[in-house]
């Protein structure tokens, strides 16, 4: 019997759209979104409507009857942290997506588009492998300063889709291979696979990793809090120049790679920003290889910067010795979503129940610490909105902690770099659960 699924991929300026019969692409369509259009919202959920009807809009224009759907599968959103996998659509998972519980992205729309259209035929509606997959191991949390705690936003769903693409291609399953993982495309994100779980990786949304055609990646904390204090900008403005115009459109003036590389022939300095590109990637996939400790099967890259050969060249000159390489250009998300959706409508998977999740990776609270606030008045803020926003805080005082946000056994919890005096917390301030 053939399965027909309806796939979504919302983007901030596209909806791509594609409707497969069991693996095969009948047809695709990528809804651009112009910038006017966008502005009539005021906030993203906002957009929801009127998505879902260009959706429904195009599978018309393609001669094709909704009622023949099977499942919808949809990419999305930025919800709690999660294991990598397909998830239905629960009220839970819905509502975490208005909310933007890891921030508000355009991919938080599709869980919510696909649940809709679901219900109205009556057939289910899953998310696949979202950005905020988290899979990283205990150490890999530890940012180096006990209020900050690294959370893995990266791009899971090409990630995992590739990895188990060559595993595929080499007759070995997924879970029993190391590989490390670079995604190219308008951001940059290198995982660290062992075994199934990605227990390394950067948040490439919220500012690490290597500098990407439109992000700054990491940067010099004293630089970025001097620009936070400076009063020259404003937290959007920074938002923006870091996450959207950083990066090789900063340095070079286009996060078009292909442009960049025509320039770079007769421009020196434009020459040597693509060589800085190609070398803090290369230097974080040695980054990733230690965190295997040499342990490498094969090297991946892939995202759409994997279709230039100088970008491949320069990588596999830096990082060739750690493992082979292997090249997989572009990404196909749309695929991977139908085969998310396949493998639970074959049996071959279950789908993942956020609910009975959440529980255990709700968050802890984005805490204010009373004590540092003097010293950084406002503005901390605004420094610390710049930085993963799960930092975990306690008291000077207090011997509570924060609770894991990830549901694996990790206990990460700051009170060991606290003093565990027994005094009572503030009474100023009841600032999270049995800390009052
Ligand atoms: N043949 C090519 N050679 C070099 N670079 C290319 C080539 N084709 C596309 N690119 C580059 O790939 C980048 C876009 O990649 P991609 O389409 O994967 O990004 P995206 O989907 O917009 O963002 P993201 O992958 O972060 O979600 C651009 O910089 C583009 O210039
Ligand atoms: C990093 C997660 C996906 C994206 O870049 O949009």
């Amino acid at each position: 019997m053939s399965n027909y699924i309806l796939v979504i991929n919302p983007g901030s300026t596209s909806t791509k759209i594609g409707v497969f019969e069991n693996g095969t692409l009948l047809f695709d369509k990528t809804l651009r979104h112009p910038a006017e259009e966008i502005a009539k919202f005021a906030t993203i959920p906002d957009q929801k409507g009127w998505r879902k009807e260009l959706v429904e809009q195009a599978l018309i224009e393609n001669n094709f009857d909704m009622k023949k759907l099977t499942a919808i599968c949809a990419r999305g959103g930025l919800v709690k942290p999660i294991r990598g996998g397909t998830y239905a659509t629960s009220d839970a998972l819905l509502a975490d997506c208005v909310a933007g519980v890891q921030g508000q992205h355009a991919c938080n729309l599709g869980g919510l588009i696909a649940r809709e259209i679901g219900d109205e035929l009556g057939i289910p509606s899953f998310i696949a492998d979202p950005p905020v997959v988290d899979e990283l191991q205990a150490i890999a949390r530890y940012s180096g300063h006990p209020l900050i705690q690294r959370v893995s936003k990266f791009h899971a769903l090409n990630q995992k889709a590739v990895a188990k693409r060559y595993a595929k291609e080499v007759g070995k399953k997924y879970e029993d291979l190391n590989l490390i993982v670079c995604h190219m495309g308008g951001g940059v994100s290198v995982g660290a696979h062992v075994k199934g779980s990605v227990v390394d990786t950067e948040n490439a949304l919220d500012g690490e990793g290597p500098f990407s055609p439109e992000r700054s990646g990491s940067l010099p904390t004293d630089a970025v809090m001097k620009l936070c204090f400076s009063g020259d900008y404003t937290e959007e403005e920074l938002r923006k120049m870091f996450v959207g115009r950083g990066g090789l459109v900063a340095y070079a003036g286009s996060t078009d790679m292909r442009d960049l590389l025509k320039m770079a022939e007769t421009d020196a300095k434009v020459a040597e920003v693509i060589d800085a590109f190609h070398y803090q990637i290369g230097k974080e996939i040695g980054a990733m290889a230690a965190a295997m400790h040499g342990q490498v099967d094969q090297i991946i890259l892939t995202g759409g910067i994997a279709y230039g050969k100088e970008t491949v060249q320069a990588l596999k000159d830096m990082v060739e010795w750690i493992a082979p390489v292997t090249v997989y250009p572009g990404e196909d998300e749309l695929l991977a979503l139908a085969q998310a959706a396949l493998r639970v409508l074959n049996g071959e998977e279950q789908a993942k129940d956020y609910r009975s999740l959440s529980a255990a990776h709700i968050p802890p609270k984005k805490v204010q610490s009373p004590g540092p606030r003097r010293a950084f008045s406002g503005n901390r803020d605004l420094f610390l909105s710049l930085w993963p926003r799960f930092f975990t805080e306690t008291a000077p005082n207090c011997t509570e902690t924060a609770p894991s946000p990830v549901p694996f056994p990790i206990d990460y919890r700051v009170k060991i770099f606290t003093p565990s005096s027994q005094r009572p917390c503030r009474p100023r301030r009841a600032w999270w659960p049995g800390c009052r």
